[in-house]
């Protein structure tokens, strides 16, 4: 296809001319807002809303969890670094306009042409959309022995290829990307609406690798969100509005050279076993978590935020927590201290076929279904391959979950107005 017939060049062209005077968003509120809001309605932004795309940290990361994400992995496919840097100033400027609730560049009656913007995000608050940016491994890497994009030195200690863990199922269709976005709204079709724009705009620079929808229902009390396991899950997560803990567990530090202020995210899509789960006696399901399923409390305890007693054992001396149980593996007293933000969503892929590994050996369409793992932190290392070293070995969720794909991001500090995100690191290199 030459370039005048190819629609995504046209508009590429339109795009870039547009935007080198359309962008200029003011900084908004940063109201803090209710732990996963309902979905909003009304056509106007309000400042409610908006979540402030500019600052030290990109947004996503410690903000309140919304109700829906939309996260996509890509594969860069030039050999350009210019390319990639144009292709993350475009994101920027676009994210930037598409979380203050505008379309990805003002509108045209122009009939000749695709439209700039899909449009199914017109007259949608932004519902506080979020789009946070990560890079891979692959960003980094030589190959041919050449280095891609001649980041090769510059690539973080801290941006390790994930180990094999036990019981991992890793589909590459759905494992590891150069690149990859988080977009999280309260309303699920602005967060698709932001990921199906950046992947159109990014042309024959990046193209997408794999992607999964996730949702996470609000609680009426706006407690704690439930899981597809029916377990309230977030409890113990650290706070996100003590900047001394995100500091010491989320951001990389001031010896993290390009990534001062940013935070390292590793992806799990997690299918859980829901039929299996179901048949199991709600006792067992409590001994797999170590919490009790209505309340939330620790095995032992009374209320949701009860200290987890693991000290503590039964009348037989067992400990009332039990050695494999979720809670314990993933505690902080048993990780040397590690803790890790998770943000986590959800799915459901509707249904496939399924040959159980378990009696009486069914096989049937059973759901796609289970979590998306997000968590972030200041350093894999010494966060999530800490913790889960441990529980892929010993949990006793594992009967009832398998990680199939997944990856590792370096996601850079937030952009300065007029910068972009990720520019730290092209300015050094
Ligand atoms: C480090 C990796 C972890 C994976 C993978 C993981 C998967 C996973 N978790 C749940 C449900 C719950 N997790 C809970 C607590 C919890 N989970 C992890 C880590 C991983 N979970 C940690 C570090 C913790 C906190 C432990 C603590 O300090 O007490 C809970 C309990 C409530 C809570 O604190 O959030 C639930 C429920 C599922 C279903 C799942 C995979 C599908
Ligand atoms: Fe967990």
């Amino acid at each position: 296809m030459n370039d005048t017939n190819d629609p995504d060049r046209l508009s590429r062209r339109r795009f870039l001319t547009s935007t080198a005077t359309a962008v200029t968003i003011a900084a908004t509120s940063t109201a803090a807002a209710p732990h996963v809001l309902a979905k909003t309605s009304g056509t106007a932004s309000s400042e409610a809303d908006i979540i402030p795309f500019w600052g030290s940290h990109q947004a996503g990361i410690a903000t309140p969890q919304q109700g829906f994400v939309y996260f996509a992995a890509f594969d860069l496919v030039t050999d350009k670094r210019d390319d990639v840097i144009a292709l993350l100033r475009r994101w920027t400027e676009v994210s930037a306009r598409l979380t203050q609730g505008q379309t990805v560049a003002p509108l045209t009656d122009d009939v000749a042409n695709p439209p700039v913007d899909s449009g199914e995000a017109v007259g949608l608050t932004p519902s506080r959309l979020t789009v946070t940016f990560g890079f891979g491994p692959g960003l980094f890497a030589t190959s041919d022995g050449k280095d891609r994009y001649g980041l090769n030195k510059h690539r973080p200690e801290a941006l390790v290829d994930l180990p094999r863990f036990n019981g991992d199922q890793l589909v590459p269709e759905r494992t590891g990307g150069d690149l990859c976005i988080q977009a999280c709204s309260n309303d699920p079709q602005v967060a698709f609406h932001a990921v199906r724009q950046l992947a159109r705009l990014a042309y024959d620079a990046a193209k997408m690798r794999w992607a999964q929808p996730g949702f996470l229902a609000a609680q009426k009390d706006k407690g704690t969100p439930r899981n597809l396991m029916g377990f309230k899950d977030g409890t113990m997560n650290p706070p996100i509005n003590s900047s001394a803990t995100l500091d010491r567990y989320v951001w990389a530090g001031d010896d993290a050279g390009w990534m001062n202020h940013g935070s390292y995210l590793v992806a799990r899509p997690i299918r859980i076993a829901l039929e299996h789960w179901d048949r199991m006696k709600l006792g067992f399901q409590e001994q797999v978590m170590g919490r009790h399923k209505n309340t939330g409390a620790p095995l032992g305890g009374k209320h949701e935020k009860d200290a987890l007693d693991l000290d503590a054992n039964d009348a037989d001396g067992n400990p009332i927590i039990p050695d494999n149980s979720h809670v314990r593996l993933g505690a902080p007293t048993v990780n040397d201290g590690a803790q890790i933000l998770r943000r986590s969503y959800s799915y459901d892929n509707g249904l496939s076929f399924t040959a159980e590994r378990w009696p009486p050996w069914r096989q049937a369409m059973e759901f796609d279904a289970g979590l998306l793992f997000l968590c972030y932190q200041s350093d894999p290392r010494t966060g999530f391959i800490k913790i889960f070293d441990n529980m892929s070995k010993f949990d006793m969720l594992n009967q009832f979950v398998t990680h199939i794909g997944g990856g590792v991001f370096a996601c850079p500090p937030g952009a300065k107005e007029g910068g972009y995100v990720g520019q730290a690191l092209f300015d050094i290199a």
